[in-house]
């Protein structure tokens, strides 16, 4: 085996996954804007217009010249209508006013719209409240965004609004990074997949559903391979295969001390092992390493070991592979009941984490602790991250939380 960290704590763990990630940073492609929805922009973009391009109504009514307006109701002479759509290239003399609808470019010497619900109409007449302020109902160009404006930066995931403005800006397409190809394995002789009987000693496998739908929520289209046995020469044959083929390769179970935990072997002898066994609880037995052209990381197999390990070093890996560098909402939040962790790992609890009537967000801690316990996970929506070192945490003290659901 190579040389590698063992026993590391969480945060040393995510450093060396940012270090790898950076030295195999995958490339980027230029796709059409109404692809690029969850990807992660490679290049920042700077606006070519302003937004809006012109000043133009935002509601439908007259559009008239201030100065015109008396403190009473005044009297204006229509002179013509400008619907959203192609400029007419009217302009308003004294007097004048020019019907328009929410969008439409003002005309030339308009500086004021007044709805059309306070105003009368009768034939070319309409009668304007005097009490409009000037600049009422108009949208003035570039005071969203000025041309030249860096309006998006590399780095930031492409949310739909992020997206929208890329189209708003008339840009065809963006620069972004590739998505990770991802293979997931589950292994043990010991799982079934659903609709065939369990033989005594036999459970169902569920974290391959558990590991496909982060990463599908997480904007990845991963590839589930068949189940490996616990043999060391089809988990050689299997994981080489797909380490030349994938960008990552996930697997679960198998990477803990037993007689079958064959995985570490494996990726030590034809790969490279990046660190090997974290300070956290669960997921202690967690694996990061190379094996061909992949990043490999090796879950441990109990359930909430693979929510949590996912969580923070595995949405750390692809986000580092694809060049992301906003950093994934954070969330505080006050603990509802008492937390006493003698133990010196980080822990991660799974709780509710829900806005309680006080403005304010608040935990409740699931009091299951064991890592097979798959409904404790079910029945929350977050993990609370007590941290290293014994902890006497109590009711109303912040902590930090990762969402999940
Ligand atoms: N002597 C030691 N024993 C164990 C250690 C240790 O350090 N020394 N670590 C413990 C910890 S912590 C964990 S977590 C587990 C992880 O072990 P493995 O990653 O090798 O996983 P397995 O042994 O294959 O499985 C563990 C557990 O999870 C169940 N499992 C596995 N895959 C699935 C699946 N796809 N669906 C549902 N359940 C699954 C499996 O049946 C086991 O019960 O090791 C501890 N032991
Ligand atoms: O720390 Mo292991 O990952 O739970 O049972």
């Amino acid at each position: 085996m190579n040389e590698f960290p063992a026993n590391l704590l969480l945060d040393d763990a995510l450093a060396i996954v940012r270090e790898v990630t950076a030295a195999h940073r995958l490339e980027t492609e230029s796709l059409a804007v109404p692809r690029t929805h969850g990807r992660v922009l490679a290049r920042d973009v700077h606006a070519s217009l302003s937004l809006p391009p012109f000043d133009n109504s935002a509601m439908d009514g007259f559009a008239l010249r201030h100065a015109d307006l008396r403190a009473e109701a005044t009297s204006l002479r229509l002179v013509g209508e400008q619907f959203a759509g192609p400029a007419l290239g009217f302009s308003l003399a004294s007097g004048e006013c020019l019907r328009i609808t929410t969008g439409a470019p003002l005309p030339t010497g308009a500086d004021t719209v007044v709805i059309k619900e306070n105003a009368q109409t009768d034939g070319d007449t309409v009668i304007a409240p005097g009490n409009t302020p000037r600049g009422a109902n108009v949208r003035r160009a570039g005071e969203d965004v000025r041309a030249g404006d860096q309006v998006l930066s590399a780095g930031q995931v492409l949310t739909p609004a992020r997206v929208s403005l890329a189209a708003s800006l008339g840009l065809p397409s963006l620069e972004v990074a590739r998505r990770p190809t991802v293979a997931v394995f589950t292994t043990g002789d010991e799982l079934v997949d659903a609709g065939l009987p369990l033989a005594p000693g036999q459970i169902y496998d569920s974290n391959r559903d558990l590991l496909l739908g982060l990463l599908r929520a997480d904007g990845l289209e991963p590839t589930a391979w068949p189940r490996l046995p616990d043999d060391p020469k089809q988990v050689e044959i299997a994981l080489r295969d797909a380490g030349c083929a994938f960008d990552l390769v996930i697997t679960c179970g198998a990477v803990s001390a037993g007689e079958k935990d064959h995985i570490p072997a494996v990726i030590a002898r034809f790969g490279q092992i990046h660190f090997w066994k974290v300070r956290m609880k669960p997921g202690m037995p967690l694996l990061f390493g190379s094996l061909d052209q992949a990043r490999f990381l090796g879950l441990p197999g109990n359930p909430v070991s693979v929510l949590a390990t996912y969580l923070t070093v595995g949405r750390a890996l692809i986000d580092g592979l694809q060049g992301r560098s906003e950093p994934r909402p954070a969330w505080r939040a006050r603990l509802a009941a008492p937390v006493d962790k003698p133990h010196p790992r980080r822990e991660f609890l799974r709780a509710r984490l829900d806005s309680g009537d006080d403005g304010a967000l608040h935990v409740v801690p699931n009091p299951a602790t064991g890592s097979h316990r798959l409904r404790a996970a079910a029945e929350s929506n977050a993990l609370i991250v007590v941290p290293e070192g014994p902890q006497r945490l109590a009711v109303g003290d912040v902590v930090d939380v990762i969402a999940y659901a």
